[in-house]
């Protein structure tokens, strides 16, 4: 499709902006590639039929239910340590490679006896693959700098300190360990209580996700409520389905985000707005699995227009063929110009401690000063 000279140049603008990205799945970033490789191999040794998995993955539009169907295939590639630390590793350098500053991903710990994988040894492939990677992200299209990488000329409190010469940043990664719904009230008390014990290794808060048809908010409320009590930050899959139920428990929790929200009665919308709760926006999911009919209808403009804090993220890339980039491109090509505003005020909104949040800010600021800010 031949993009418009005024349209390449926004693609290209929201390209270059320093973004922050709150809500992806791990094993929803995966490169297709990568699990046809992995697909492959497996059918080499007639354990899965490539054809039937070719399908799947390169099908574009897909319904709530195929998509968890297709999670249940992934699992099958990647739940090997090795496999989740590269997979770790490729993601968060797809983010850099948009010039995403900070990213929270989530994931759900996995039990696997077959493959010897607890947990706990789960996480720490992750956090190896976190580890593993010096992932940049390309500032010199904003030209802005780290302390690190210019703490002797950089006068961080003049942020038209410019650089000459090319500088990459290096992207923040932290963790939320997700509960699936499927999951037992034990087994999310498992997963919340491990991701408090390994905070001090970059897991900022719990994600509550999966099939939205099935469990029920019961279930996850003792374990929830456990990481608040502990001041643990919580962020919840809401309303992707009609449950005016849960979605009234939700909101009475009072969760420090909000995902997706598609699904509210007249009631449960004006709770949200007084809530004042941070809601996740993931236009190219919704659309994709039919939450929302159409870009033209998603609540974004609502919300936005509500002065309600929102944050753009992706939710699966790799499933859904979209990147943080594009959803950028999607706001600013059908609702709202002011791009720069609308990623550098996440920043309020991540799970990141104060010192990372005025390290995001100044980066900003930075980027403000040198970006063609009309985007
Ligand atoms: C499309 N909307 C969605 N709604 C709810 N949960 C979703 C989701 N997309 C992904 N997940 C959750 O993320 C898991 C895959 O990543 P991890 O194996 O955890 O890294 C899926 O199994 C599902 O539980
Ligand atoms: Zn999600």
């Amino acid at each position: 499709m031949m993009l418009e000279a005024g349209e390449e140049r926004l693609v290209r603008a929201c390209q270059r902006l320093p973004k922050v990205e709150l809500h992806a799945h791990l094993n929803g970033c995966i490169r297709p590639s990568l699990l046809l490789e992995l697909a492959e191999e497996r059918d080499i040794v007639g354990q899965l039929s490539l054809s039937d998995f070719k399908d799947v993955i390169l099908k574009e539009d897909r319904s709530l239910e195929e998509c968890f169907k297709l999670f249940a295939l992934i699992h099958i590639l990647t739940t090997d340590h090795g496999i989740i630390t590269r997979i770790t590793k490729e993601v968060i350098e797809d983010f850099a490679s948009e010039s995403v500053v900070y990213l929270e991903l989530r994931t759900t710990p996995k039990h696997n006896e077959k493959v010897g994988m607890s947990k706990r040894s789960y996480v720490e492939a992750v956090l190896a693959g976190i580890r593993a990677t010096d992932a940049a992200f390309p500032l010199e299209s904003f030209f802005a700098c780290e302390e690190k990488i210019c703490a002797s000329s950089a006068t961080m409190e003049t942020p038209n300190h410019r650089c000459d010469e090319k500088k990459i940043g290096r992207i923040h990664v932290r963790l939320l360990l997700s509960i699936d719904r499927r999951e037992s009230v034990e087994g999310a008390m498992e997963t919340v209580r491990l991701a408090w014990e390994m905070r001090h290794l970059g897991i900022v808060g719990i994600d509550l996700s999966g099939d939205p048809c099935i469990g029920d908010w019961k279930t996850f409320l003792p374990a929830l409520t456990w990481a608040k009590e502990q001041g643990f930050p919580v962020a919840l899959h809401c309303a992707e389905v009609p449950n005016p139920t849960e979605v009234e428990a939700m909101l009475a929790f009072r969760p420090d985000r909000l995902g997706h929200v598609c699904f509210l009665e007249d009631s449960e919308w004006s709770k949200l707005l007084t809530s004042g709760i941070p809601v996740e926006v993931c236009l190219t999911s919704n659309i994709r699995t039919n939450r929302v009919q159409s870009i033209e209808v998603h609540h974004f403009s609502a919300l936005y227009n509500a002065n309600h804090p929102v944050v753009i993220c992706t939710d699966d890339p790799g499933i859904f063929s979209t990147t943080i980039s594009r959803e950028y491109f999607l706001i600013a090509s059908h609702f709202v110009p002011e791009l720069l505003h609308l990623s550098k005020k996440a920043i309020d909104f991540t799970f990141a401690d104060e010192k990372l949040k005025k390290t995001l800010l100044r980066l900003f600021d930075q980027a403000e000063y040198v970006l063609d800010c009309n985007l």
